[in-house]
């Protein structure tokens, strides 16, 4: 299934009007695995050229594909998932090795997709358009009827972060082709070869010459050329915020879906079920080490019942399994480079020299950072407000419900939030005064189900993801007046 799309030296092709081509530059990048260094394969660096080439491509591809009928773009979906479901462990193992998910983590996303992918093609068959009568407007009578229906964009850009390679790349290919759109995907550097495994689920499923097709490359060396190129028409992306203020600074006139950093917090009343808090916290902070932007990146808990919560969560943190998930299941494994491991003991040390309390871990190996928990931190210490991207969490101290607010809604970003109570009152208090797209009352930050919106505001995105809110991101409303004469 996969053997076609790369070589026996493990080079990978990319995907250009239905065939799997090798780039004309003879360069290409070598993807390393985050777990033990080891090569997996080399992707193509295409010149700016072929990425003209591929969207143009997609261009052209976008006037039949936005006139194939909705069931005949559902059927292809449905094959998609399928095909998917089919080759499962195939797509994990690539997942283990190419961004050190475990196992179980791997067939989740894996899974998840393919039912993301049924999901979409439902609801794309469902979407439906409205007519307007004018007579409920003041000095109209009913001589008008405005016929209104969705149209896609045209090509959508499709750029995807390394953390979750299949899914993040599929929930935004999924609603884009449904709406009759064209995609050109741009996955992370590492985690690109999930991107082209994914691709050839697509391809396989039956999806048409130039309807999909792939950029590979560094984005700091192509990314700028493909989101201002003329034929991009949408740019659906995750990643970063410094990333996103970039291409949202460099694109004028071109509409933008984005996802990007966050800095969720855990605000923790003294009413709280606190086994049923500190359980949400251990899941929502550790699990894949952390490398999620809707992780619990910050405990905001009353004086009160600090010392219960930072006890019980600690306890969990000894539990967690650390290591390598190509060898076993493990909770904690190693992040995607060195370079983010750097960047977490940055805020680990900034913290121990500002007077926070370490409860646990503190160290790492190479890019295997520990488990990590501080009590006692204080604002002003770098990790109360940065993302680290990482399995460490801070635990910060409140008087009461209002403190834990400021705090939350002083943070740049603005992605999600949970609160902890028994009291419905003071949890819908805070959840309407956060400043963040959702918040989660007694649960952790998470995105799914697939088909709730998901949004961050300030810093953490703009516009709204989620399958029904995909589509309508990625189709625009065309109006047809009727003018009856009389
Ligand atoms: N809110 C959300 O839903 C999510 C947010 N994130 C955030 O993403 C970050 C981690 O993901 P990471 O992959 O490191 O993010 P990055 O922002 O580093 O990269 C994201 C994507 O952008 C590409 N890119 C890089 N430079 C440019 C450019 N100039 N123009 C266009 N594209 C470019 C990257 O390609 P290349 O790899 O080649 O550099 C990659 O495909 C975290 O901050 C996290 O919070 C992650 C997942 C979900
Ligand atoms: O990429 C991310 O980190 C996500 O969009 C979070 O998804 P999750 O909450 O399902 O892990």
């Amino acid at each position: 299934m996969f053997k076609e799309i790369h070589n026996e030296k493990m080079e990978f092709k990319t995907l250009l009007d239905g065939q799997w081509i090798n780039s004309e530059t003879n360069n290409l990048i070598e993807i390393k695995s985050p777990v033990d260094g080891s090569l997996i394969g080399k992707v193509q660096a295409m010149s700016k050229e072929e990425v003209d080439k591929s969207i143009s491509n997609a261009k052209e591809a976008q006037k039949k594909w936005r006139d194939t009928p909705v069931h005949e773009r559902a059927r292809i979906l449905y094959n998609a998932a399928q095909i998917l479901e089919d080759n499962a462990e195939e797509v994990a193992d690539i997942l283990i090795r190419e961004v050190a998910k475990d196992r179980k983590s791997a067939m989740s996303e894996t899974l998840r997709t393919a039912d993301l992918i049924r999901f979409t093609a439902d609801v794309a068959k469902s979407v439906q358009g409205e007519s307007i009568p004018s007579d409920s407007f003041p000095g109209f009578n009913s001589n008008k009827i405005s016929i209104v229906k969705r149209e896609p964009l045209g090509v959508v850009l499709a750029i995807s972060p390394f953390n979750y390679p299949i899914n993040l790349a599929a929930s935004k290919i999924g609603p884009a082709l449904m709406g009759g759109n064209t995609v050109v995907l741009k996955p992370a550097t590492q985690g690109s070869i999930s991107g082209l495994y994914l691709a050839r689920v697509f391809e396989k499923a039956g999806v048409p010459k130039g309807v999909l097709n792939t950029i590979t490359g560094r984005g700091s060396e192509i990314g700028d050329y493909c989101v201002t190129h003329k034929n991009v028409d949408f740019i659906n992306f995750t990643g970063s915020t410094q990333i996103g203020q970039r291409i949202s600074g460099l694109t004028t006139m071109k509409p933008v879906l984005m996802e990007l950093g966050g800095k969720d917090a855990a605000i923790v009343l003294s009413d709280a079920d606190l086994d049923l808090a500190a359980k949400n916290i251990v899941a929502g902070a550790y699990s894949y080490s952390g490398q999620r932007c809707t992780a619990i990146k910050r405990v905001l808990v009353t004086n009160d019942v600090a010392d219960e919560l930072v006890a019980k969560i600690k306890a969990l943190v000894e539990k967690l399994t650390i290591g390598n998930p190509l060898k076993e299941q493990v909770d904690i494994v190693p992040l995607i480079d060195n370079k983010s491991a750097d960047f977490v003991e940055g805020l680990m040390r900034d913290a121990e020299e500002k007077g926070a309390t370490l409860v646990i871990g503190g160290r790492r190996d190479g890019n295997l950072v520990y488990p990590t928990l501080y009590d006692n931190v204080t604002t002003d210490m770098k990790l109360a407000w940065e993302e680290p991207f990482g399995p460490v969490l801070p635990v910060i101290r409140i008087k009461d419900k209002d403190e834990a607010l400021k705090i939350a809604n002083e943070s740049e970003y603005g992605l999600q939030s949970s609160v902890f109570t028994s009291n419905m009152n003071d949890a819908f208090y805070i959840a309407e005064k956060l400043e963040v797209g959702t918040v989660q009352v007694n649960n952790k930050t998470e995105r799914g189900p697939d088909h709730f919106p998901f949004l961050g505001v300030k810093a953490s995105g703009m516009g709204t993801q989620g399958i029904k809110y995909s589509i309508e991101s990625m189709t625009r409303p065309k109006a047809i007046v009727l003018n009856i004469q009389r």
